[in-house]
């Protein structure tokens, strides 16, 4: 088992999630995000990453298979304030009347008593993630009076404020103009330079070579995943966007060929 001073893994094992209405969102899922890379995330819509999230972060129980972050099972990941997540943007409800200096205190709930009375730390490492994501002078503002792009760092800030080892980013930079999304990737890479694990998903596919150690291709399973150098390759793109595995279509063909 890994211990909670160092960079922490995830392991995926064999992941089904079917939800309520019996939709299989994912099957037989294998991967790991190694420790203290940047992995990216990368699929179609509705092909599972935002499941794959909630199921690492705790979130939905799995039908079959498990999760392990740096070893724990994820209730005690998430017990031990392992993970921090920024959730995609449709899942905050933006007219709650909170502003954003309380939004990143809530990272900080999970080392509060009952009564939710901040320390003096928690104050001071609140700010500092607010003033690692350039959102300071924001912070009496209502969260709904935000554009996108200072949502997502909102946000981020409250995964920094939660001092998890392992942060997980839902399309962090969706309705984030180029030179945001320039800042928050230099600091993902800050991050990790810090000894966090980061897993990212995005729709950006031509940033993915420049800061992704790694990359996952998904589309219900896990279709590819290793070095970005390795995976991150035209055809898997195919394969992982466009319908069947390129193997499977060769294997057809063979065994057309053997039936003619
Ligand atoms: N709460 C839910 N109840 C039922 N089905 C769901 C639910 N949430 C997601 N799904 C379905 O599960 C599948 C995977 O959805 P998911 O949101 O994980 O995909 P995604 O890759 O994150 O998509 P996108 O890129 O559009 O955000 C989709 O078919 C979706 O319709």
């Amino acid at each position: 088992m890994q211990s909670t001073t160092s960079t922490l893994n995830i392991t995926v094992d064999d992941l089904s999630v079917t939800y309520s209405n019996a939709r299989l969102a994912l099957y037989n899922a294998n991967c790991t995000v190694e420790a203290g890379t940047i992995t990216g995330l990368v699929g179609p819509n509705g092909s599972g990453k935002s499941t794959l999230f909630k199921s690492i972060m705790g979130f939905l129980q799995p039908s079959q298979g498990q999760i392990r972050v740096g070893g724990f099972p994820v209730q005690k990941a998430q017990k031990r304030q392992l993970m921090a997540y920024v959730p995609q943007a449709d899942e905050v409800d933006w007219n709650f009347p909170i502003n954003v200096f309380d939004v990143v205190m809530m990272g900080r709930y999970g080392y509060m008593n009952l009564l939710r009375i901040p320390s003096a730390k928690d104050r001071r490492l609140v700010m500092e993630s607010l003033e690692r994501v350039n959102m300071s002078d924001f912070r009496h503002r209502q969260i709904g009076e935000l554009s996108g792009g200072q949502k997502k760092r909102a946000f981020l800030a409250r995964a920094l404020a939660q001092e998890g080892k392992v942060i997980l980013l839902d399309e962090p930079f969706t309705g984030v103009d180029v030179k945001t999304e320039k800042r928050m990737i230099d600091l993902l890479m800050q991050l990790r330079q810090e000894g966090h694990t980061i897993l990212v998903s995005t729709h950006d596919l031509a940033s993915i070579s420049t800061f992704c150690d790694r990359t996952i291709l998904l589309n219900q399973t896990i279709l590819a995943s290793g070095t970005t150098a390795e995976t991150f390759t035209e055809e898997n793109l195919a394969m992982t966007f466009g319908g069947l595995p390129v193997s499977s279509l060769r294997q057809k063909s063979r065994q057309s060929e053997a039936e003619v």
